[in-house]
């Protein structure tokens, strides 16, 4: 359902090639967006960021996903783009964040005003109606004051429950794997400019996509799909462990990891979950038999890079393979209708956007989504921070507990009030 659009139906486009100094600076492209609106989606300095609104729409339900892309064929459809980069995500460019639920739940997509792309040596400036860009270092931000953090939905006694509850159900045959969140309050004694935390993630979490769209935010290390030109590539993650502080004994510990059969159990039901899914769009499709070990500041994680070319004749965009692949089983389970059931039923907290498609998408199709983890959703002076942990059968609700405390921490870390990094 589409329960609202806004903007013209006829967008102005503009992209020109600007001087990657301008872009990158002395500091990141983080650093060019203005308080209203700001979007970002950035790897290792690279990517897009956006401010303003010059059209959006929001959806929910079922049809949340045909029902934005329907509404992005009928914008570009009607856009007067003039492209002159023609790389992917020039020209118009819309963001989303997708509910993880069909209910309930709101999702959107929007097209700033003005979008600066970085991508090796090329940068560029998009805008989109009659805009004139300012592309000069704001004021930084200030830091999150007097941020304290409660339970959320569950206190950790009775999310352990939960896992249990699971841990017994898996053993009673319903399911292989479910993947259980909790989620946590942060509160501040006055509103939080997301600037701040994206920042502090970028510049400690450089491998992962740093991320905001519509007040959803984080750093993630999960790309559900990547199209550019035909190939689509995607980053499967499950199977985690902390990582102590101690270089020695986390390479010990990431050696226990790449054998560990629960982990690799784990895996296994992720990657197999998104190839699978893939599989239909696909000519060819490369899927390694082993999974790599992926080091992160606070955890390391089994990972496989999933990657295929799109049969000539499918005109899929990143946003239907991203439905298609949603959720996949590193943050849904095996089997999935029965995993999403008992999500339903026994984790007791709404996700919202958490654990969902979020990312960008150009007017050919090509994008990126990420799956929102590591995340918080800011409203105001609070931010609801989120984790989850994928359940097997020999799950210790505990050490579930831990892992999830650990998967807080980069948007925890990211809320501290300390120096601003120099990026
Ligand atoms: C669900 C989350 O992470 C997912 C679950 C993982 C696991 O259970 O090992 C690992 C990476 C992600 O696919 C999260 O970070 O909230």
């Amino acid at each position: 359902m589409i329960l609202s659009s806004e903007g013209p139906s006829a967008l102005r486009v503009r992209t020109t090639s600007i001087d990657v100094d301008t872009a990158s600076g002395m500091s990141g492209l983080l650093d060019l967006l203005p308080t209203e609106a700001p979007v970002s989606w950035l790897r290792r300095g690279e990517g897009l960021v956006g401010w303003g609104i010059a059209a959006q729409v929001h959806t929910s339900g079922s049809t949340r996903f045909s029902d934005a892309a329907k509404w992005w064929a009928e914008t570009t459809a009607q856009a007067d783009i003039t492209d002159e980069v023609q790389e992917p995500g020039s020209g118009l460019v819309c963001f989303g964040a997708f509910a993880f639920a069909d209910e309930p739940g709101e999702s959107t997509l929007v097209v700033p005003q003005v979008i600066v792309g970085r991508r090796g040596d090329l940068a560029w400036v998009t805008t989109v109606g009659d805009v004139a860009p300012t592309l000069a270092r704001r004021e930084p931000p200030a830091p999150p004051k007097g941020v304290v953090f409660s339970d959320g939905a569950l206190d950790s006694e009775r999310w352990m429950g939960v896992v249990a509850d699971a841990v017994a159900r898996i053993n009673a045959g319903d399911l292989e794997k479910v993947v259980l969140a909790r989620d946590l309050l942060a509160t501040a004694s006055e509103p939080i400019d997301v600037r701040w935390p994206l920042r502090q993630l970028a510049a400690s979490y450089p491998t992962c996509w740093t991320f905001h769209v519509d007040g959803l935010f984080g750093a993630t290390p999960e790309l559900l799909v990547r199209r550019e030109r035909g190939l689509v590539t995607s980053r499967v993650l499950a199977g985690t462990i902390r990582r102590t502080g101690d270089d020695s004994r986390d390479l010990a510990l990431a050696a226990m990891l790449a054998h560990s059969s629960k982990d690799l159990e784990e895996h296994e039901y992720a990657v197999r979950s998104v190839a699978e899914s893939l599989e239909p769009y696909c000519s060819s499709m490369n899927v390694p038999e082993t999974p790599f070990v992926l080091h992160l500041p606070n955890v390391l994680h089994l990972a496989t890079d999933v990657a295929g070319v799109i049969r000539d004749t499918d005109d899929v965009s990143s946003l239907q393979l991203a439905e298609a692949l949603h959720p996949s089983a590193a943050v849904g389970g095996t089997p999935t209708p029965v995993a999403r059931e008992l999500i339903t039923e026994i984790e007791g907290m709404d996700r919202g956007r958490y654990a969902a498609p979020v990312g960008w998408m150009d007017a050919s199709g090509d994008g990126e989504w990420g799956i929102a983890l590591r995340s918080g959703l800011l409203d105001g002076d609070t931010v609801r921070l989120f984790a989850g942990c994928g359940i097997v059968g020999d799950s210790d609700p505990a050490a579930e507990l831990a892992e999830s405390q650990a998967k807080f921490v980069p948007v925890r870390d990211a809320l501290a009030p300390g120096p601003a990094p120099t990026s």
